[in-house]
């Protein structure tokens, strides 16, 4: 991370009260004051509808860093510096005349006004609306807004539209987490920096790629949030295509942020639709049952707290996606995701196809594809693994697979990686759109999912049930061996 803070800013917090907010936002904020990187002078201001002072939720507030910052990084001095920039304004964000105090907060501060909407998707165009309305915004004004935009691709064009009537497209920061992760970044700089892996990436060297984002946890408190959603919705649409998006796209020609969107979105545009006739080979679907969690036995996903019987909302699921496009034809994308499942666990696998002639001993063939492993969390890190020879006298030219290894905080020791909100806010703060999501992407992301949904709805696809703690229902294994392939376990 760049050691200087930027200009200053005012950040107004809208939703601060909020478990995104408690939990992410405010620690990320923390740890920017933590790394000096928060401008003498800038400032916060949390909104949200709790009848409470400054005082009071400056105290809120500092409970919920210590509790969410590691013990080992809170500092009581650094805390005490933070909350000194937070002011307090009771705010239904509805209510058009209560956004006049926000022009008494600002005081014709000169400072860059950054708009976080931590909120209901349904809000941002309200908050939008108002704010224009006391004329609390300008030109310059930059706006952040979470993930999902939307349910569909119909829905996230009204949020993007109510948006529009009141910035300008390069005033919005449309976050997706995961592009502020460490590892996904290094996807850039590992593919377009190292000519080694530049010349081998396409359907002539690479036979299919693997992309597993695995959570141990269940839904967390957020049932009635997520049964709307599912976790095609609420994890696919956004995270998981922009790890494909990276992997996949051509070689922008710079670094800058609409360099890298147009490449993106040749990808989202390039997807095979899946139709029905692919539904049974291309798709599967889950709901965990009851079954353990770190050794512990856990409920069901129709157990938990606040569950309506006979959802039947997906908690995992499993999809082989293809791009038809020129340097991808011929190279599925295994892509899987789930809830609890064994283990934390992001990875992303390129399988190489072996060497076109093959001359050692044939009982040695299946190892003979190069694998380079991403490990995106935990444990961040990349590995390759390459053929050597057996050591030893007698082993005669016996095959051995074995890493490259980079194992992140190994290799450049002492380097905290910082968390993603703290990235993203930082470069919201320097006003850098690269690693936040056009509005084309969004929505060239939903008609892909929203035809894959039509289509399962058509076929009737349910989700296959799993047990906590399993890998997700066997239809995820026979779908990638039907192929004469598997997922990638580590030994
Ligand atoms: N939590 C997470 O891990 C993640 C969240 N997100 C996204 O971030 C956003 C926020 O999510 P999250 O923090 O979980 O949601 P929460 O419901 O916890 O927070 C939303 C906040 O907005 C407030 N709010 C809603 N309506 C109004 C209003 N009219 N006036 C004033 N305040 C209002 C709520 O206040 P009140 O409590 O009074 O209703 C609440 O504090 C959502 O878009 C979500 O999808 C994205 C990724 C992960
Ligand atoms: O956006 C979301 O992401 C989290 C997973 O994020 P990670 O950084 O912990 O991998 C997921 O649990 C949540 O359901 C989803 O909304």
């Amino acid at each position: 991370m760049a050691s200087q803070p930027h200009t200053r800013c005012d950040l107004m917090m809208f939703g601060a009260l909020g478990d995104l907010a408690q939990r992410k936002l405010f620690p990320a904020l923390y740890q920017l004051e933590r790394s000096g990187l928060l401008a003498p002078g800038s400032r916060i201001l949390a909104l949200a509808r709790d009848n409470a002072d400054t005082a009071a939720i400056r105290a809120r507030l500092g409970d919920r860093i210590k509790k969410h910052v590691p013990a080992g990084e809170f500092d009581a001095a650094v805390l005490t510096r933070f909350l000194a920039r937070v002011d307090y304004l009771c705010l239904d964000f509805t209510d058009t005349d209560g956004y006049r105090s926000l022009n008494t907060w600002r005081q014709d501060s000169t400072a860059s006004l950054i708009v976080y909407m931590a909120t209901l998707p349904s809000m941002y165009g309200v908050i939008a609306r108002n704010l224009r309305d006391v004329s609390c915004c300008t030109e310059h004004t930059r706006v952040v807004v979470e993930k999902p935009i939307g349910h569909d691709l119909e829905t996230s064009r009204v949020i993007n539209d109510q948006l529009a009537e009141v910035f300008n497209e390069n005033q919005l920061f449309r976050i997706d987490h995961y592009l502020g992760k460490e590892t996904v970044q290094n996807l850039i700089a590992l593919r377009f920096a190292n000519n080694l892996f530049a010349s081998q990436w396409d359907q002539n060297h690479i036979s299919h790629v693997e992309i597993t984002v695995a959570e141990s946890v269940g839904i967390e408190g957020r049932w009635g949030y997520f049964d709307k959603a599912g976790q095609v919705r609420d994890m696919i649409q956004n995270h998981l295509l922009q790890l494909l998006c990276l992997i996949a796209m051509d070689p922008p020609s710079d670094l800058s942020a609409d360099s890298i969107r147009n490449e993106k979105v040749k990808v989202l545009k390039a997807l095979r639709p899946i139709t029905p006739d692919l539904m049974e080979t291309h798709l599967v679907r889950g709901q965990y049952t009851a079954g353990t969690s770190a050794g512990q036995p856990v409920p069901g996903y129709l157990e938990e707290d606040g569950a309506v019987r006979g959802s039947t909302t997906e908690t995992f699921v499993a999809l082989k996606a293809e791009i038809e496009n020129w340097r991808w034809s011929g190279v599925p994308f295994y892509i899987r995701t789930g809830k609890r499942l064994p283990e934390k666990l992001s990875q992303i696998i390129i399988h190489f196809k072996p060497a076109p002639h093959y001359i050692f001993d044939p009982d040695q063939k299946h190892l003979a594809n190069n694998k380079l492993i991403i490990r995106l969390q935990p444990d961040e890190g990349m590995a390759l693994q390459i053929l050597t020879k057996e050591q030893g006298l007698d082993k005669g030219m016996r095959l051995r697979q074995g890493p490259l290894e980079l194992t992140f905080s190994e290799t450049f020791d002492a380097e905290r990686i910082p968390d993603a909100y703290e990235r993203l806010l930082w470069e919201v703060m320097k006003g850098n759109q690269y690693l936040f999501v056009r509005r084309d992407e969004v929505e060239f992301a939903w008609r892909w999912v929203d035809q894959v949904i039509r289509n399962w709805e058509d076929f009737g696809l349910h989700p296959k049930r799993y047990a906590a703690g399993t890998w997700g229902p066997v239809a995820a294994i026979a779908m990638i061996t039907r192929d004469g392939r598997s997922w990638y376990e580590d030994a």
